[in-house]
């Protein structure tokens, strides 16, 4: 089974976290989720890299990295998942959504109403955890 590496921002400002709603995709199980905004890991790239390219190309957004936050490891019915994921702030608040559906601000206490991509479920557990 294929493996994929990616790095995801997890962006705060204040009390609210940057929830991204993926668009269609001929998978079901990720049409139309929701996740933290990232992507692959080119070759000769750093994780740190990575993580600014992708939210550049994704959102036109500027973003400082704040601190690691969590790793996941998750199988989904075609490809093995591992996603770091990293605490970031916004540089200023002007973003374009490129490629994604639409997007929300959400306090960590109502992240879980949201129809998360199921490898999100322990990054949005332990968001909520450290909130309390
Ligand atoms: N960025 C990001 N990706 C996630 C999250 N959760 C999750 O399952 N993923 C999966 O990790 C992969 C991210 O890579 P990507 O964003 O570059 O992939 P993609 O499918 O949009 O692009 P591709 O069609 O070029 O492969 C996708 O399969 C995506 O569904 C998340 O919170 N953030």
């Amino acid at each position: 089974m294929k493996t994929v590496e990616v790095v995801a921002a997890i962006i705060i400002n204040g009390d609210y976290i940057f929830c991204a709603q993926r668009n269609y995709n001929d998978k079901e199980y990720l049409s139309y989720k929701f996740e933290f905004p990232g992507g692959k890991i080119e070759q000769e790239e750093t994780y740190e890299q990575a993580l600014l390219r992708e939210i550049r190309e994704e959102l036109d957004w500027s973003i400082t990295i704040d601190e690691f936050f969590m790793s996941v490891d998750y199988t989904y019915p075609d490809f093995k998942l591992i996603m770091h994921t990293y605490l970031c702030s916004p540089v200023n608040e002007e973003f374009n959504l490129n490629e994604h559906a639409s997007f929300k601000w959400i306090k960590p206490a109502d992240l879980k109403y949201l129809n998360w991509a199921a490898a999100d479920i322990p990054i949005v557990d332990k968001l909520i955890k450290k909130s309390l």
